[in-house]
């Protein structure tokens, strides 16, 4: 008997607005299957995953007028409710149809020679971005290592702890240093494009609260724009509308419709998605606009738009989703760096300059130290999966190369999960964010139907071996195992067996890495064996099946581990391998379940209550539902079951919570000179554009910190300004006691008073602060005033010449052989160092010897 949640958890139909499976095929193990209906989302079916990419080839997608969200046309209610489903194909016809076609193949091909392998780099038009990359890798894994870097440089930045799980920064990456914003000059930039199409303008707020319910999105923070409905009403240019429409999407997801306005408005945004929602291309097509927008990169110049990502593997998916829909604008280049490969290509690229970069943090700390590239013209950033950045120990990474960017740049943080580790950052370097959550935060994707399994550690390979036939008859299978060791094993055993299997962990190095994941898209491996390295951002679309073969150990995992099935839109289904004593994971599986509002097994309810902590946070029985603030939440979730999809407008405190950079007092031209009195704002005045004043101007108590008495305007105005100031908390004592302060830099200690005056008059208060002997990278020009270049292809110098494919060829190898030279210079060095080194040694031991038997022999004719 299974029991189903209170009511307000059994909607039937599906807020993404995606279909959902019907029935398991007959033989997996199910208790319960989730059958939402409509499918206003759907994808245009792809043959595999290669078309994707393949744009000119592609038959345009059926034409289709802008879609009023208010007014629909019949066809588009029709479409909305689900459409027909005649080119719905049952996956197991699918896979046969694929299998048979092979198999053609492999006839017609019998006894003809194979076509030649091109050479790399050579067909880069040929072949998609992502593939290109990974040979690219696979046939350099050396390149340019000898000549500038040495095997710790090139190392690993992330460890993974005994079950093989990514645990902290291995390599201590030293984070950027502090730059003093205000000693720079930076040209205007324009962040803001959007204009409200005129059915977005004209609708009602009721009219857009339904929309919102239908989207299942909740919409928070100071005066947000409104959601849409449908590609026509984002304004984007017709070259990135027809790179959208050629790979085939139709609607944009809910998360779309919601967080583009905000970004093409110049917005912070705070984006809170399921899993395989889209929210990838939610923030990289706003991007690729903003981009369009800006002045064009001169030669040397940094980034305009930096994309961050904890993992390697999403830092190249990611490349590979900007590069897909970048490809109409020719003179876009999109860079990549992360760690586990050499610097010197990656390095070679980025001073070559890039428009779009995307990163991973440790590895631009490191060209940015290198001077390999430079920040300064940076107008937007985006951290994807920021919450796993900080779990991996980025956050004084990530922190650093935020406060690098000039501080009115545009900050976006996507993820499907939100804990509360990720607020603080949240708050210190977002500008008046826009936060919107689908759903419930950490909930599961709701086409993910999950079952489970009770069995005993060692019944466990058995299990899989009797299923995995019938498992891959469905789909691609993608198998959990918690230890690396466990990992290799269970695929070792799989092969015996003679399954197709491949094998991913944090061990192996980055180009086997790349060489399992192409093969598993591909469809070459029917089944893939990983540790939680592929938990995260991973985007397959094949894969039908998730086995937590070893249960997450946490909650987000557990939501990222299952959320590699079910993409956009598709169904899935999540195994859960538990046993008896897996009662502490019994209850996460459990309560992600509820999410998605499917019913719950008694037999799991059992095993969850045998765990103590489970059991305080439930009722007697178990069924009251509620969440621990432990588990999740984050940014004012509050319970879980608060959820309500709504537009709420903030009317903060005169903008209280905006950045003050954003609307300085202008400082005095020269520090030095002293601001004449009458130009001086007065201290605790009330006047724009000031968050010291403002905050001043509250009543007393508004500001009042958790539990303190009631404090000062003067120490809420302090308080406000040491926040916006520092981003860290400042707590008011008693009134005889002296505040206690948290600075960001332990060696610079201003006072009060100097902060105050500062926050007053706009002048910093310790000119030496931040620190004083950063100097801006020497390659990276000093910002000064723009530049423009007739020519759309090159962002050079004006009437300078971008060298040409040869130049840069002869330029490099001449470069390298220098290196080269330098090399053998330097090891030439280090040998004979090494070899005085040891010859003193050497002397040194035999001189203590020879002092220790000549003491010996003294004692021995004493005694
Ligand atoms: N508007 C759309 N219509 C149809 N499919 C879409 C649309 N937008 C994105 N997709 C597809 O949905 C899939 C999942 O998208 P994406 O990887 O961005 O999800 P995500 O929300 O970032 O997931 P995760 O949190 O797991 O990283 C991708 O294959 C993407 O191509």
């Amino acid at each position: 008997m299974a029991y189903r949640p209170p009511a307000k958890y059994s909607v039937s139909t599906n807020r993404q607005g995606y279909k959902t499976l019907e029935e398991l095929p007959e033989g997996i193990p199910t208790w319960t299957t989730n059958s939402g209906k409509s499918n206003s989302n759907k994808r245009r079916r792809m043959a595999d995953e290669d078309s994707y990419f393949d744009d000119d080839d592609d038959p345009p997608p059926p034409s289709r007028s802008t879609y009023d969200p208010f007014n629909p046309t019949e066809e588009q209610n029709q479409a909305q409710a689900g459409g027909d489903d005649e080119d719905e194909i049952d996956p197991l016809d699918a896979f046969m149809a694929v299998n048979n076609a092979k198999a053609e193949i492999d006839k017609k091909n019998v006894g003809k020679s194979k076509p030649k392998q091109k050479a790399l780099r050579q067909d880069i038009e040929k072949k998609d971005s992502e593939e290109q990359f990974y040979d690219y890798i696979k046939a350099n894994p050396n390149a340019g290592k000898a000549f500038t870097h040495t095997e710790e440089e090139a190392g690993e930045e992330i460890t993974y702890d005994e079950y093989g799980n990514a645990t902290k920064v291995k390599k201590e990456i030293d984070p950027l240093p502090a730059i003093c914003h205000s000693e720079i000059e930076y040209p205007s930039f324009q962040k803001n494009f959007y204009k409200p199409h005129e059915d977005i303008r004209n609708a009602s707020k009721n009219q857009i609260n339904k929309l919102l319910a239908e989207l299942g999105i909740r919409i928070a923070g100071y005066q947000p724009e409104k959601p849409v409905s449908s590609f026509g009403h984002m304004g984007f240019p017709d070259r990135l509308l027809e790179r959208i429409r050629k790979v085939g999407f139709l609607d944009p997801t809910p998360i779309q419709s919601t967080a583009i306005p905000q970004i093409l408005a110049g917005r912070d945004v705070i984006g809170i998605a399921q899993t395989g929602s889209g929210k990838t291309a939610g923030f990289v097509w706003p991007i690729i606009y903003h981009v369009t927008k800006q002045r064009p990169l001169k030669y040397g110049d940094g980034p305009m738009a930096l994309i961050m990502a904890p993992t390697r593997e999403l830092c190249q998916q990611l490349y590979a989703e900007v590069r897909k829909f970048a490809k109409n604008y020719d003179s876009f280049r999109v860079g990549i760096c992360f760690g586990g490969v050499n610097m010197y290509e990656q390095g070679k690229e980025l001073k070559m300059g890039v428009e779009i970069l995307v990163a991973t943090p440790g590895r631009l700390i490191d060209h940015v130290k290198k001077g390999n590239t430079e920040l300064s013209k940076c107008t937007i950033i985006c951290l994807d999966e920021a919450d796993r950045m900080l779990e991996l120990g980025f956050e004084p990474q990530v922190r650093s190369i935020c406060n690098h960017v000039r501080p009115d740049k545009q900050c976006l943080f996507f993820s499907a999960t939100f804990k509360k580790v990720i607020e603080r950052l949240a708050t210190e370097v977002l500008n008046d964010p826009v936060k919107l959550t689908q759903g419930q935060i950490g909930q599961v994707n709701e086409n993910v139907t999950q079952t489970f399994k009770i069995l005993g550690q060692d019944q466990k390979l058995q299990w899989l071996l009797n299923n995995i036939v019938q498992l891959n008859s469905v789909g691609s299978l993608l198998v959990f195992v918690t230890r690396k060791a466990d990992c290799v094993t269970v695929h070792e055993e799989l092969k015996k067996s003679g399954y197709k299997t491949g094998v991913i962990h944090g061990d192996m190095h980055q180009a086997e890495r790349n060489d399992v994941i192409k093969a598993f898209k591909k469809q070459q491996l029917a089944t893939l064996i990983a540790t939680d390295v592929a938990a995260r951002g991973l985007d397959i679309s094949h894969i039908k099946t998730v086995i937590n073969y070893d249960p997450a150990r946490n909650y987000d995992t557990h939501v990222h581990r299952v959320g590699r099935t079910a993409r956009a839109g598709n169904t899935g289904t999540a195994i859960s391998l538990l046993t008896p004593q897996d009662s502490e994971y019994a209850g996460i599986v459990l309560r992600s379940i509820e999410t998605t509002k499917q019913p719950v097994p008694d037999e799991m309810l059992r095993l969850a209550m045998k765990d103590s902590s489970f059991r305080m946070t439930r009722g007697k029985d178990g069924k009251n539902i509620g969440y621990s603030d432990n588990d999740r939440g984050g940014f004012g979730s509050g319970k879980a079951n608060n959820f309500v999809a709504e537009f709420v407008e903030y009317r903060s405190p005169a903008g209280s919570a905006r950045n003050p950079y954003l609307n300085p007092p202008p400082p005095p031209k020269d520090p030095t000179v002293a601001v004449p009195l009458a130009n001086r704002p007065t201290p605790m005045a009330p006047g724009a554009g000031n968050p010291v004043q403002m905050a001043a101007t509250q009543p007393a108590g508004v500001l009042q910190g958790k539990g303190s008495s009631v404090m000062s305007d003067r120490a809420v105005a302090m308080r406000k300004a040491m926040s916006s100031r520092f981003g860290r908390s400042f707590v008011a004592g008693k009134a005889d006691e002296k505040p206690k302060i948290e600075y960001t830099d332990p060696n610079v200690r201003p006072t009060l008073d100097q902060l105050f005056q500062e926050h007053t008059t706009g002048v910093p208060a310790i000119p030496s602060f931040p620190n004083p002997h950063y100097q801006m990278p020497t390659s990276a020009p000093t910002p000064s005033a723009p530049v423009y270049n007739d020519s759309a292809q090159f962002h050079g110098q004006k009437g300078e010449r971008r060298p040409s494919k040869e130049e840069e060829r002869d330029r490099d190898r001449d470069r390298n052989r220098d290196r080269e030279r330098e090399r053998k210079d330097r090891d030439r060095d280090t040998d004979r160092y090494e070899r005085r080194r040891d010859d003193r040694d050497r002397d040194r031991d035999r001189d203590r010897h020879r002092d220790r038997d000549r003491d010996s022999h003294r004692r021995s004719r004493w005694n």
